[in-house]
């Protein structure tokens, strides 16, 4: 669960980038859609203390995984403690500025770009190196690395240099990699912009499939339809919040009428 209290992003300059929102995402799929420069990567990166509020609060209740989950690829909108257990019910909410290390741990954050996190010169390490925590001896992180590389059906790739991937196998290694910390939150910033239409499918469908909580700020309508629920964001304002397919043509309309 994903809880914004009054959160409010207000630059240096004093210019308002995000004007107070107070909503509460429980859905598993929620799509962020709006105009460019009107505060989707901000209110994106309030989920997981990239960017902190000025005033108001963030806070997350990270659900537990539970298999099966998705296995059972419902599009259906849950609560935190139906979907994911009753142990969601009992957890401390984190403060995405007081808690900010749980909160980084809990919520993966996938960019739009993959360059912009993808670092190491291979494949495997740059996986192994998101499980530097998690995984203290080499041989172990090794081993998981290559158990999530083959999730994905990139571990074929995994000595091979980032650089020398497709811009479609880079998204799912930048997945991949954020994925393998086994986040119970993801927030993806544009996952499909840079990719064409076969590679867009493939992240959309496993988008869509994951066990997680997945917040997607996407460009791509049809992706957006496929939540179960969607934000429209406009000049720093969340105007319209519900039914994807009714977010959608406010979207339409309103550029429509602008
Ligand atoms: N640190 C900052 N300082 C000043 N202005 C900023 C800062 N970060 C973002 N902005 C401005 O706030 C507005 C919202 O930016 P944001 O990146 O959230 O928009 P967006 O909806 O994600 O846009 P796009 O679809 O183009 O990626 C933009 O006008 C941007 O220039």
């Amino acid at each position: 669960m994903i809880s914004f209290n009054q959160a409010a992003v207000v630059a240096h300059d004093g210019a308002t980038i995000l004007h107070p929102v107070s909503l509460t995402l429980t859905e598993q799929r929620v799509s962020v859609i709006g105009a460019n420069g009107s505060g989707k990567s901000t209110l994106a990166r309030l989920i997981n203390g990239l960017v902190e509020p000025s005033s108001g609060s963030v806070s997350i209740l990270p659900p537990q995984l539970r298999e099966g989950v998705a296995a059972a690829g419902s599009a259906a909108a849950a609560d935190g403690t139906d979907r994911h257990g009753a142990t969601s019910a009992t957890a401390p909410a984190l403060d995405t500025v007081a808690d900010g290390p749980a909160v980084r741990r809990a919520v993966g954050f996938v960019f739009t770009d993959p360059a912009a996190q993808l670092i190491m010169p291979t494949v495997i390490e740059d996986v192994e190196l998101s499980l530097r925590r998690s995984h203290k001896h080499a041989g172990d992180r090794r081993a998981a690395a290559l158990t999530a590389l083959a999730r994905f059906g990139l571990d074929g790739f995994a000595e091979r240099s980032v650089h020398a991937l497709s811009g479609g196998q880079q998204q799912l290694l930048a997945i991949a990699t954020v994925l393998a910390t086994n986040p119970r939150i993801l927030v993806t910033d544009e996952p499909t912009t840079l990719l064409d239409l076969r590679n867009t499918s493939v992240i959309a469908d496993l988008l869509l499939s994951l066990p997680q909580q997945v917040v997607i700020v996407t460009h791509n309508l049809e992706l957006a339809a496929r939540a179960d629920r969607t934000l429209v964001v406009s000049d720093g304002h969340v105007v319209f919040d519900g039914e994807p397919h009714a977010a959608i043509a406010h979207y339409r309309a309103s550029v429509a009428a602008a």
